[in-house]
């Protein structure tokens, strides 16, 4: 058995970024840049007025109350084209620019108005409301890094630097491919011993959720023809990921079949709690995780292996679920040699730091208990045993990770 660390290394070594594509910022939202962008303009274009008021020469309007000539207007996207003299002012209005020679904005709650005159009420100092060119962002100049993750708010700036296609990395394919004879699909007719597979959902929305596409491949029954045949269909995946028949016992053929294919294992069998049996491999050319089938053990095996991988894909440098404090709320016994990941719900707080208690039952088969943790909380091989009361770290679940 190797470590978890030793896996996640070998794992990431074998990949490297995917091809690139260009998509709309329509489309962009929750893609990784793969290019840097440049601004395509300045913005503000000019120095333009945050309110609705009068753009004057702030040395006129020192002393107060003062009248000054109206001479014109720049409405938003209008202009007031002469410059501006002593003792005049433009009506202006918010996003209109600012003629030559104004360099500030009375705003019309401290005015009076009679005509083409405005009485100034209170004075302004140079530069008061008024958006100097270029203090958002200037053309040619810092954009958004390659690299990043576009948000929602990163559409928006793309838009505003008149940026319409980026360069995205093209989203990893991950093909899953279910196996066991007891195994049906939700909604089918289902038989006395046999079990709903509900592993490939969970990895589908857990792939869906990380910025790739899910390829079901379906449910392999427990032999050669069938495994051989099914897992045929990952050709075009970027990587292929089987469920279940990676341990030891007579109908777990995932190594045995796809090695007469040309599976070539580069590690099997980690020692983490749940997971153990993880798999890693090439199946000519396309990397394979084969994963255990208890669907705690391929949630876990996804979250630790399966998104650190598509970050790879998607040019990401190599990052970990963040840990956040939490107070222990039971006793822990002390762990064994495999890394374990405990199941956990946060039951109240201490001066503001989580309480965490493990769910009792740490099954790998419990999908309602994993479903109702809150958290995880790992323990290295050999941690001491732990008192309640002692100061843990957890990984918090349902967080950004990988970030979106
Ligand atoms: N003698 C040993 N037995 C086992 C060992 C071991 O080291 N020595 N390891 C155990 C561990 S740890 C795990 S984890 C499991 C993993 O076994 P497999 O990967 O071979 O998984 P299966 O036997 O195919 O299935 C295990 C369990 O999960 C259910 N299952 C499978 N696929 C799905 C699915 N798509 N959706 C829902 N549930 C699924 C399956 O019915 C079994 O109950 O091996 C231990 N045994
Ligand atoms: O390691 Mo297995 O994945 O516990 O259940």
């Amino acid at each position: 058995m190797i470590s978890v660390e030793e896996a996640r290394k070998n794992i990431l070594s074998a990949l490297s970024p995917l091809t690139s594509e260009t998509v709309s910022i329509s489309e962009a939202c929750g893609r990784y840049l793969s290019e840097n962008i440049t601004p395509r303009r300045t913005q503000p274009p000019a120095d333009l007025s945050a309110m609705d008021g009068y753009a004057v020469r702030a040395a006129d309007v020192q002393t107060v109350p003062v009248t000054l000539n109206v001479v014109g207007e720049a409405p938003a996207g209008g202009s007031y084209d002469s410059p501006l003299g002593a003792g005049q002012a433009v009506r202006i209005f918010t996003g209109g620019p600012l003629p030559e020679g104004a360099d500030a904005i009375v705003i019309q709650e401290d005015t009076t108005r009679e005509g083409d005159r405005v009485t100034v009420l209170e004075g302004v100092a140079s530069g008061r409301y008024v958006r100097k060119k270029g203090l958002d962002f200037t053309e040619g100049q810092t954009g958004l890094a390659a690299g990043r993750k576009l948000t929602p708010r990163d559409i928006g700036l793309l838009a505003a630097m008149n940026v319409p296609w980026v360069s995205v990395y093209r989203k990893p394919r991950i093909a899953l491919l279910a196996t066991g004879d007891e195994l049906v699909r939700p909604g089918e007719p289902v038989g006395p011993n046999q079990i709903i597979s509900s592993n490939t959902l969970l990895v589908a929305a857990m792939i869906e959720q990380a910025g790739g596409i899910a390829i079901d491949l379906g449910i392999a029954k427990d032999n050669e023809q069938s495994l051989r045949q099914m897992a045929a269909g990952a050709r075009s995946a970027d990587m292929l990921v089987t469920l279940g028949g990676a341990s030891v016992g007579d109908h777990d053929l995932v190594q045995s079949i796809l090695g007469k294919e040309g599976l070539q294992i580069d590690f099997w069998r980690i020692a983490m709690r749940p997971g153990k049996p993880l798999m890693f491999g090439d199946l000519n050319g396309i990397p394979m995780l084969g994963m255990p089938g208890n669907p705690v053990s391929s949630m876990m095996c996804s979250y630790l292996f399966l998104l650190p991988a598509m970050l790879a894909m998607l040019g990401q440098p190599p990052r970990l679920p963040k840990t956040t404090p939490a107070i222990l709320g039971n006793p822990l016994n002390e762990n064994d040699r495999r890394e374990d990941y405990l199941r956990a719900r946060i039951t109240g707080q201490k001066t503001g730091i989580p309480v965490i208690e493990t769910v009792p039952n740490q099954d790998s088969s419990l999908l309602s208990a994993l479903s109702g943790a809150d958290c995880l909380l790992k323990r290295p091989p050999f941690a001491p045993a732990l008192s309640e009361g002692a100061a843990v770290e957890v990984i918090l679940l349902d967080t950004d990770f990988p970030p979106c």
